[in-house]
């Protein structure tokens, strides 16, 4: 018969194991100044920063769900957009990736455009596999109906999203709406939206959910650095506590 210590032992173990959570590595790109930095502040921790300077490397930030009852742990990799602070890394940021946030500016047609060499940037390392990607159109704070040529139109953001397989969302990690907001826009009657940033985080969650299985991961988080491991880690050791 089980001792009481050897009892409590095995419930602890067991509490351990049904409070641990799968963490799913989730990578932000796009170009330089389009929000990454501030909009994984916001998706992560609700807040904009008050200061934020260009990102050389790689930060990360982490966002605790329960998605259904499960809990899951996003892993925010917020990537630098410039060539000369990521050129060494794209690699690292690849491996393992488990979803893909494309991000552009929507007062910046040219951050929309540039969407095709992330896109191919994707192709190229992502070895095939069929991981979510979502589109987010950012900065919807700053969207002026008069002022339709200089911002990217939605109708063409969502024809981009649907013809890349992608999820598309437009907001704002500087004034996020309270709730998704249909609105006209122009005399056309155009209908545009924009969504809540919770909105994205429990649509990014409830995808990465469904996966049954995380990917091998390689990169581990190291207090905002990270350190590449050679050994390839086994399902068991991916899974950490919430
Ligand atoms: N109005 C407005 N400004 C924003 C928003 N998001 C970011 N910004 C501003 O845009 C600028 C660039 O933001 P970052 O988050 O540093 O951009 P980034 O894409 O991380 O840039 P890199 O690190 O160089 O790749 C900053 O001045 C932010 O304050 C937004 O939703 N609305």
């Amino acid at each position: 018969m089980e001792s009481s210590l050897e009892f409590s032992s095995s419930l602890g173990s067991v509490s351990s194991l049904l409070s641990r959570c799968r963490t799913f590595k989730v990578l932000v790109i796009g170009d330089s100044g389009v929000g990454k930095t501030c909009l994984t502040h916001r998706l992560s921790a609700g807040q904009f920063p008050s200061r934020v300077e260009a990102t050389i490397g790689v930060d990360f930030r982490e966002r605790a769900l329960d998605i259904d009852g499960e809990k899951i742990k996003l892993q925010l990799w917020d990537t630098a957009g410039q060539e000369r602070f990521r050129k060494s890394m794209v690699q690292h940021y690849y491996r393992n990736v488990h979803a893909v946030l494309f991000i552009y500016d929507v007062t910046c047609p040219a951050s929309f455009s540039g969407l095709v060499s992330w896109v191919e940037e994707w192709r190229q390392n992502s070895l095939g596999q069929e991981i979510p990607r979502f589109l987010v159109g950012n900065k919807s704070d700053l969207r002026d109906p008069s002022r339709k040529e200089q911002q990217v139109n939605q109708e063409q953001a969502l024809s981009f999203a649907k013809a890349h397989g992608m999820t598309f969302f437009e907001t704002s990690a500087k004034n996020p709406p309270a709730k998704r907001v249909n609105a006209q826009q122009g005399n056309r009657g155009l209908l545009y939206q924009q969504d809540k940033v919770e909105d994205i985080v429990f649509a990014v969650g409830a995808k990465l959910k469904r996966q049954k299985k995380p990917l091998a991961a390689n990169g581990s988080m190291y207090n905002g650095s990270f350190k590449v491991q050679n050994k390839k880690k086994t399902e068991k050791e991916l899974w950490t506590c919430c």
